[in-house]
């Protein structure tokens, strides 16, 4: 299953001209404030016809502006997820699961989203992440051909975050379907994204594999400060003194915490500001992670900081440092370098 987006509309003073797909996965539609990031969510939806172009979903055409094919919201089989729960305050959460759906069990998807408590509730008795978890399901339940997610993080104080953060990895897990996923938080698309759309002031200017996309130092859209690579890793031992070996294609990684078992592959983030680079071997040195990269590009900011493009392995990933020590340690692309990793997140 695919979308194939292609769509052009012109308000006055902002012109929007996206051209991508969305493959299964997490397709994150990241970009600053007023890139076009609802207004392609609002022409998938059915809510806004562009002046030109084609959306198709699976095949089916829901819109071209050719033909005059304009699919009704309501036939074009979306689950939508928005930033606040929108569900039927007089239904329970069952009845809110269920509502609109033919028939089949539920019982798979409360499993998943650990409603099975919270059934019998309206939801006014939900806490915001307990609302926005039956969003979810309700969306996932509707038989969707693809799920829209406008920002359903962004009410959400950073521990509600937290807490809901794992469902929509299990939403990007489980589902069959693509989803688009609007966002303008850097931690949320390097979690969640398996393939980054990156839109600024109504183009697209990136779009590729999460692992691509950001890992490239030209992507920041919301600063150099927030930049950071994902790549997958996978487990090769747990040692006894609680540490665990990660691969990530030839080089090797040590982190703490993890007890995913032996062989389990999993997905890394390492922020641009966790990697130092030493042009010679580190001896004396706390961190457990030194590996040998290549410097594989360089982007200078507007400020004093640059971003470092590295590879180990054949993975890229990113080194934000200062331009005085660009310049100091006479870094050049091509060059061999040691990274010194000071953190890693795991996600499964
Ligand atoms: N109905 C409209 N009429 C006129 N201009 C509009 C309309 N809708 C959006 N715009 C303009 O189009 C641009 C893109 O807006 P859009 O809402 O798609 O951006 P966004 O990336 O979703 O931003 P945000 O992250 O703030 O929601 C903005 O400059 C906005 O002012």
């Amino acid at each position: 299953m695919t979308v194939q987006i292609n769509i052009r509309h012109a308000f006055d003073g902002f012109d929007l001209a996206a051209r991508f797909d969305a493959p299964k996965g997490v397709t994150a539609l990241f970009g600053a404030s007023g890139s076009g990031k609802t207004t392609i969510i609002n022409a998938v939806a059915g809510l806004l016809a562009p002046q030109n172009g084609r959306i198709v979903v699976d095949g089916r055409v829901l819109f071209d502006s050719k033909t005059g094919v304009n699919t009704p919201p309501n036939k074009r089989k979306i689950g939508y997820i928005f930033q606040d729960a929108r569900l039927f305050p007089h239904m329970t959460v069952r009845q809110n699961l269920t509502y609109g759906r033919p028939t089949g069990p539920i019982d798979a998807v409360v499993d998943m989203l650990g409603l099975d408590s919270l059934l019998g509730r309206r939801p006014a008795k939900l806490s915001g992440g307990e609302a926005q978890r039956v969003a979810i399901g309700r969306a996932l339940l509707s038989n969707p051909d693809l799920i829209l997610a406008d920002e359903p993080l962004a009410a959400l104080d950073e521990a509600r975050k937290s807490e809901i953060l794992p469902y929509f990895e299990k939403l990007r897990d489980h589902a069959k379907v693509p989803i688009l996923y609007v966002s303008h938080s850097a931690n949320e698309v390097a979690r969640l994204a398996t393939t980054v759309v990156v839109l600024n002031k109504g183009r697209v200017t990136h779009a590729g594999s999460a692992e691509t996309v950001l890992s490239d130092p030209t992507v920041t859209p919301t600063g150099v400060r927030s930049a950071g690579a994902v790549m997958q890793a996978r487990v090769v031992t747990h040692d006894d003194d609680g540490l665990t070996v990660l691969s990530i294609g030839a080089s090797n990684l040590i982190v703490p915490n993890c007890d995913a078992p032996v062989g389990t592959d999993l997905r890394l983030r390492i922020a641009a500001q966790d990697v130092m680079i030493a042009t010679a071997p580190l001896s004396g040195i706390s961190a457990l992670n030194t590996l040998p990269a290549t410097i594989t590009a360089i982007r200078k900011g507007d400020g004093p900081g640059a971003l470092v493009q590295l590879e180990t392995g054949g993975a890229p990933f990113l080194a934000r440092i200062t331009q005085r020590s660009l310049t100091a340690l006479g870094l050049t692309v091509g060059q061999t370098v040691h990274a010194v990793i000071k953190a890693v997140s795991i996600d499964r």
